[in-house]
């Protein structure tokens, strides 16, 4: 797997430093680029609810961080102290959202490599804590470029591609799932031509998607999202491409709401409908699309959208933060060890196992 580590011209989602763990504040993007230093997990568990930071495997980096956040000015002599902290701590985050399973994932991947190390001394456990979280994070960015490799073969110069939320280098440690191969394109040379949902209602797409392209050089053209099936109609996109929170075992796939109607629309118009999914994500312990958790959120989101209210007072609000695509309307899912291609089932089970 290649680990070469690019520099792409948007700011970096998450960093460590010794004063704690700095996360670029995408609420405030694409205006002002600032970033929190989070010194607890209570703030990491904080700027993961409000979508400061966000994007599965971005949630997920920045819980691990949290974890060592949460136990690394204990004293290192009390241990039974260390391991309660440890596991309030993990279940605090846990909580944090309920649908990427990558926040899971990390956290309990963190916590076996504690218990693997049990019998060190804890100044020395918590040194791997920290390690551990580091590599999640190098890891990650080493998976998506990955992925953005194995889905050149599907693609070709000249296309147009519809993308939806934000799954790029902002949501994840680096290159991002869905952005990853739009940024190895235009390494190659290629003019793809991107088309970016707004993503109602907390503008992913326009405010990250097209902010971080436009950054990079890449042709996007941002569209609200009821104008997708009119692209497709017209012709200008021959893909679509998004990432995913979480997809099941039989292959049916959480993302940003709005993505069904998205994979609907492309079957309508024989469009290849790929999903962006780096193992972490592959959650083989949920069997299918109704065993994933949805997450639902304020309704202010949508009547009070930065701050102007656009809905009448006392109104019944309904706000899905995402929706499951069925298996059977998924082209492919293309993951750091390659296509997978239906039947899912047989094809994810056969997976190389991951560290869960
Ligand atoms: C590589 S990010 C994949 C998904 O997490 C992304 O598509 C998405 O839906 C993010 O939703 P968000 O609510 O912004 O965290």
């Amino acid at each position: 797997m290649s680990t070469i580590l690019s520099q792409l011209p948007h700011p970096v989602s998450l960093r460590w430093t010794e004063e704690g763990l700095q996360l670029l504040d995408q609420r405030r993007l694409p205006l002002e680029t600032s970033y929190i230093t989070c010194r607890s997990p209570q703030v990491v568990r904080d700027a993961i609810v409000t979508l400061a930071v966000r994007g599965a495997p971005a949630i997920g980096i920045a819980a691990a961080y949290g974890l060592y956040l949460g136990i690394r000015h204990l004293p290192d002599t009390d241990t039974d102290g260390f391991w309660q902290t440890l596991q309030r701590t993990a279940a605090d985050l846990r909580s944090a959202r309920p649908t990427a399973v990558n926040l899971v994932w990390a956290l309990d991947r963190v916590l076996l490599r504690a218990e693997t190390d049990r019998n060190l001394p804890l100044s020395q456990l918590k040194t791997h804590i920290l390690e551990e979280a580091q590599a999640i994070q190098q890891e990650d960015a080493a998976l998506c470029r990955q992925i953005g490799e194995n889905f050149l073969p599907l693609l070709h110069d000249g296309m147009g591609i519809l993308t939806h939320c934000n799954a790029g280098g902002l949501a994840t440690a680096a290159y991002g799932t869905a952005l990853a191969p739009l940024y190895l394109a235009k390494e190659k040379g290629w003019n793809i031509h991107v088309y970016a949902d707004e993503t109602r209602p907390v503008l992913q797409g326009s405010r990250l998607t097209a902010y971080e392209l436009q950054q990079a050089g890449i042709d996007v053209t941002l569209i609200c999202d009821n104008m997708a099936g009119h692209m497709m109609q017209q012709g200008k996109i021959q893909a679509v491409i998004v990432g995913t929170d979480r997809v099941a075992a039989n292959g049916d796939v959480a993302n940003k709401i709005g993505t069904y109607s998205l994979a609907v629309l492309a079957k309508a118009h024989h469009i290849p409908f790929y999903i962006a999914a780096p193992t972490p994500s592959i959650d083989r312990n949920t069997p299918t699309g109704d065993d994933i958790p949805i997450e639902e959120r304020d309704a202010a989101e949508i009547t009070h959208g930065w701050n102007t209210a656009t809905a009448p007072p006392g109104v019944n609000v309904y706000n899905p933060a995402f929706d499951v695509t069925p298996a059977n309307l998924i082209t492919a899912i293309v993951t750091e060890y390659g296509v997978i291609k239906p039947p899912y089932l047989e094809a994810i089970a056969a997976l190389p196992t991951f560290k869960r």
